[in-house]
């Protein structure tokens, strides 16, 4: 809630007091019934245990704009899995739990292995790669909608606000990312958006010049959101990451298919909080650290993809560069939370900035140690021109899975 903003580049709508949910809500649902909307939501099994899946829960079974639910779950076995259709069983839209573990969704698996197309890494985009699968193997949506499962602010008005830019038919776009300040217990968070990101795209443009596809990613106001809606027929065409280069690579995919006339972002909170991350100093295979690299990784392939060429050289000044902006902008982030009662912690933001600084380093080496080890997952077109009863197989697999452990 704030200014009426626009960057110019990506269309921004943004959220003021005057919006009223229950309208645009009865509005969406007329809409769905041309334009079915799907809901992927990426989930561990070890979300399942936690209140904020059971409020997402709460609040979409009230969101009848809702057509149709595909839930990817990750890292469960037999008994879990039961447990799962049983958690899931109260939503009243149709809906399915893909058990990525399971026998069945293992052999498609390994077919992809035998063609050299499967998912590398686990991960939340190898999860999003296999529901957006299912979605194109179903063939029953227009739109699809995906978010997080561990948001702990959530309600249905941030989901209508998502969906609404691409499932109102008078409207042209057909992406939509959605913005909003992480904020909570007085502290700003968002750290990764705030001290790596935000900071990393102003420096490479600094080192670059001016550059379209930079230009473009600094346009949204929260890149690393996991909250977007999109056009279904957009989904065969989707080449992404499976670690948490994600997010980018979404964006990335969109920018190199569409004009960005078909892009939007839309606010769909006052107010956000999730789970999170360790900073994780120590190692660098897990919580922010690893999320860094993996940004970084799928950066630095996108910016290859586009004609730059990287040495050495550039990733040592990129890292000083990065430095000192994101050292700038700690002080302009505590500034910005005094004045609003909030609190940072500059010492740890200093230190995020450290960390961030050297893993931009260590990506870059990696980066040119083996440009092709980026973790990116071919597209599903790929996959049904390789072998064309794939997607009808996971299909039927997906059904008899939730059939055979299904709620009695
Ligand atoms: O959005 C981000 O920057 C990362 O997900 C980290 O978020 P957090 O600082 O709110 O945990």
């Amino acid at each position: 809630m704030g200014d009426f903003h626009q960057n110019g580049k990506v269309a921004t709508l943004h959220h003021f007091p005057t919006a009223s949910a229950e309208n645009m809500e009865r509005i969406l649902e007329t809409y769905a019934q041309n334009r079915k909307i799907t809901l992927i939501l990426p989930s561990l099994f070890s979300e399942l245990e936690q209140p904020a899946l059971s409020n997402i829960l709460d609040e979409l079974s009230k969101a009848k704009f809702i057509n149709q639910i595909v839930i990817g779950l990750d890292r469960a076995n037999e008994e879990q899995y039961r447990h799962a259709k049983q958690y899931f069983a109260r939503l009243p839209q149709d809906h399915v739990v893909l058990w990525n573990d399971g026998p069945r969704l293992k052999a498609i698996d390994e077919r992809l292995q035998t063609l050299g197309l499967s998912p590398s890494e686990p991960g939340k985009g190898r999860n999003v790669w296999y529901c957006m699968g299912y979605v194109l193997s179903a063939k029953n949506s227009d739109v699809v909608a995906l978010h997080d499962c561990d948001i702990v602010t959530y309600n249905k008005e941030m989901l209508a606000r998502l969906v609404y830019p691409v499932a109102n038919p008078n409207f042209s776009y057909q992406f939509c990312k959605g913005f909003y300040p992480r904020i909570a217990d007085g502290k700003l968070n968002g750290r990764v958006t705030r001290l790596f990101i935000t900071p990393l795209l102003l420096a490479l443009r600094k080192l670059i010049g001016n550059n379209e596809y930079l230009e473009y990613l600094q346009a949204f106001r929260y890149p690393l959101a996991g909250e977007f809606a999109m056009r279904t027929y957009m989904l065969p065409d989707m080449r992404i990451p499976s670690d948490w280069g994600l997010e980018i690579g979404v964006l990335s995919e969109v920018h190199r298919n569409f004009s960005s006339k078909a892009v939007c972002q839309v606010e769909i909170a006052d107010i956000y909080d999730h789970k999170h991350q360790p900073l994780s100093e120590e190692d660098a295979t897990t919580g922010l650290s690893r999320m860094s690299t993996d940004i970084a990784k799928a950066l630095y392939r996108k910016l290859a993809i586009d004609g730059i060429i990287f040495s050495s050289e550039f990733f040592r000044t990129l890292k000083a560069t990065y430095l000192r902006m994101s050292l700038d902008m700690v002080e302009t982030y505590y500034n910005d939370a005094m004045m609003n009662g909030l609190h940072t912690d500059r010492h740890m933001e200093e230190r995020s900035c450290e960390l961030f600084a050297a893993n931009i380093v260590e990506a870059g080496s990696a980066y040119m140690d083996n440009p092709m080890e980026v973790p990116f997952i071919p597209n599903w077109s790929r996959v049904s021109a390789a072998d064309y009863d794939l997607l009808l197989d996971f299909y039927n697999a997906v059904k008899q899975d939730n059939e055979e452990y299904g709620v009695a």
